[in-house]
Order: structure tokens, then sequence, then C-alpha cells
């Protein structure tokens, strides 16, 4: 039987940033050297950064950060990993709905498996001969965003034929992203009541990053803005945070844990915690904001701490995904 193999209009590369296979130290270590190599990441001259990231961090890091994977960690896998395979599923059968006919959707991580290359693999020998690569950071940072374009750029540098491409740069201030957000805010709101205060905490980078031309604040502080409007909330209502400090140069402030450390001597007893930069729920969501946040809240005099889970594959996401797909492909089809 000879199958008739059609060129699809298109594929899609859903790009996130990774995570480890397991939560053992080896894996944990392994994933963490890729990841802090990346001068996108840290740009430290490698004369002094090598040193510090092979003698110091690749010995000490993996085993601590191994047990807070292992707490975290569900039956099918790394909770950003089983969130973008189900990411990937429902956006190609949307996919298929919307356009009428299939567009292979794969996955590919910038650090860890699956990788760029075996998710661009894929689309090539689905026949995708024009590629919408479409990251999953809502706001625009060189430590993400362009490290996932520096990482294709490479691999194109390989190919006898390099596929037509589009990549979707950021979505801070998408109105589908904006009522996404806010719409999971509501609906935590129905099952569990208002808090005093909602904090929308970010990951961090350095502060120098912003300095030298990385809008990613600007963009934090769009997105949070344009979240406490649709939301209607007012100035005391809400505050921007951002998490994950790593390293010893000076990050984004005000600090998460910081700011729920002062907040219960302020009179803010409840807090409800949600963390717009990231697409998946993972260890800085589960483990850092929902375990290590409530109880820096608790200890601090806090009362109740809830946190709100990421937008993962709620469907006012996945709509979004779709919508962004589609302006991406514009002319395409
Ligand atoms: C210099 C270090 C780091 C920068 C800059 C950075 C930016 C950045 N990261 C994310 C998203 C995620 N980061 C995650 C984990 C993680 N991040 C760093 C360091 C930097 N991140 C480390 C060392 C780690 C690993 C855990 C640890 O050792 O503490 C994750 C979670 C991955 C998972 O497996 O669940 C995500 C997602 C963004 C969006 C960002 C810049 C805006
Ligand atoms: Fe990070
Ligand atoms: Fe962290």
């Amino acid at each position: 039987m000879i199958l008739s193999k059609t060129t699809p209009a298109f594929g899609v590369l859903l790009v996130n940033l990774g995570t480890p296979d397991t939560p053992t130290t080896k894996d944990v270590r392994s994933f963490l050297k890729q990841f802090l190599s990346d001068p996108r990441v840290v740009d430290l001259n490698p004369l002094i950064w090598k040193p510090i990231l092979n003698g110091v961090i690749l010995n000490f890091r993996p085993s601590k950060v191994a047990k807070l994977y292992q707490s975290i960690w569900w039956d099918e896998g790394s909770p950003l990993m089983v969130v973008s395979q189900r990411q990937r599923e429902q956006l190609t059968s949307m996919l298929a709905q919307e356009f009428g006919q299939s567009i292979p959707v794969e996955l590919g991580m910038t650090y860890g498996t699956p990788s760029l290359t075996s998710g661009l693999d894929k689309l090539k020998s689905q026949g995708a001969k024009r590629i919408i690569i479409l990251p999953l950071y809502p706001q625009y940072s060189c430590s993400t965003v362009a490290a996932v374009s520096d990482a294709i750029a490479t691999e194109f540098k390989g190919w006898r034929e390099v596929p037509e491409t589009r990549m979707n740069k950021e979505y801070y201030q998408h109105p589908g992203y904006i009522s996404a957000l806010a719409s999971s805010v509501k609906s935590h709101w129905e099952q569990h009541g208002q808090a005093d205060r909602l904090l929308m905490s970010f990951h961090g980078i350095p502060v120098r990053y912003v300095t030298e031309g990385d809008p990613y604040q600007q963009h934090c502080e769009k997105t949070s803005e344009l979240l406490a409007k649709e939301l209607g909330l007012n100035q005391d209502q809400w505050q921007l945070c951002y998490q994950s400090i790593f390293g010893k140069e000076e990050w984004l402030t005000p600090q998460t844990d910081k700011t729920l450390i002062s907040l219960p001597a302020q009179g803010v007893k409840s807090v409800d915690i949600i963390s717009p930069a990231f697409a998946a729920d993972c260890l800085e969501t589960l483990e850092e904001l929902s375990i290590g946040g409530k109880e820096t809240f608790i200890n601090a005099g806090g009362e109740r701490y809830e946190c709100i889970p990421c937008l993962n594959t709620n469907p006012a996401h996945m709509a979004l995904l779709v919508t962004l797909v589609k302006q991406q492909s514009q002319g395409w089809c």
C-alpha cells in the first residue's frame, strides 16, 4: 500500500524551559549543567563562571534540588513535562479543528529532553516547510526567549534546507492572556474566597540584564497592571514581586520571600499568589511558591495562603495558544 503524504501548511514547535528526566542527583546535575552553561542564562566571563559552576554549584546544588523535585514529582513524570505534553496533545486537536487539516505540533525544551533539535527533526519528518516557534514565555527575557532563538539558529546551521520560521516573541499584554489569567483568579476566588492581597510573583532575573536592555521587568509590570485592571483591584489589593533568586548578583526586587515576611506585620493576613510568568506548573510554583511560600508567610504570622495554579491546560489558555498560532500563520493557509 502506498500512503499519500500531504505536506502540512505549517508545523508548530511548542517550547518551554525543560526539566530533569528523573528527580535524581545525576539527572538534576546534567540538566543544571546544560542550563547554567548557556551564556544567555548566566553571562559571566566563562573563565570565572566555569570553575564556579563545575567546582561549586554542580557539586552541591544537584542533591539539594533533587530532593525538592522529589517532593513535587508526579506519577507520570516532572510536572512541567507532563503539563507540556498535555498542552501539545490538546493544541494538536484544537488546530486540526480550527484549520480543517492536520497541523503537526511538537514539543522542544531548551534544556534537557525532548530537545529543540528533536522537535524540529520531528516537524521536518512530517514535511513541515514552515514552522511557528511558540515559546511559552509571556514576558520576553534574553535569558529565555533569546536562548531559544540562539539554539534554533545553531541547529539550522546543520540543515541543507532551512524552513521558513516565525517566532512568537512575547504575549505579556495579549487580551487573551490577560483574560485567561483573570478568569483563573476569579474561579479561585469563587471556590476559596478572596484574600486580603493578590501577589503576582514573576521569576526574577539579574537587574543588570534589565539595565542592559532586557524589557522583561517592563513586561512584568504591564501584565500585572492589566491583570489588576481586569480584576477591578485597587492599589492596595495587589502587588508585584520576583521569586527564584539565584547567585550573588543583584536581582529584581521586591523579592517574593521578603514580601511574604513583611505582609502580616502590615495587617495583611491572607494572601493569594499567582505566577503569571509560568505557562505550566513546575518546581518554581509547586515547591518554591506552594510549599516554601506558604511556610514563609505562616511563620511570619500570616493566616491564610493560597497558590493559584498556572494556566496549564485551562480552556482559556489553550484558546489563547490557538489564537497566537492563527496570528503567526497569517498568509500560510
Ligand atoms: C541565572 C539563573 C537563572 C535565570 C536568569 C533564570 C531565568 C528564568 N527561568 C525561568 C523559568 C524557569 N526556571 C526554572 C528553574 C530554574 N531556574 C534557574 C536559574 C535561572 N532562571 C535554576 C538554577 C533553576 C533550577 C532549579 C534550581 O536549581 O533552583 C524552572 C523550573 C523547571 C522545572 O523543572 O520545573 C522554570 C520554568 C524564567 C521564565 C526565567 C526568566 C524570565
Ligand atoms: Fe529559572
Ligand atoms: Fe527556585
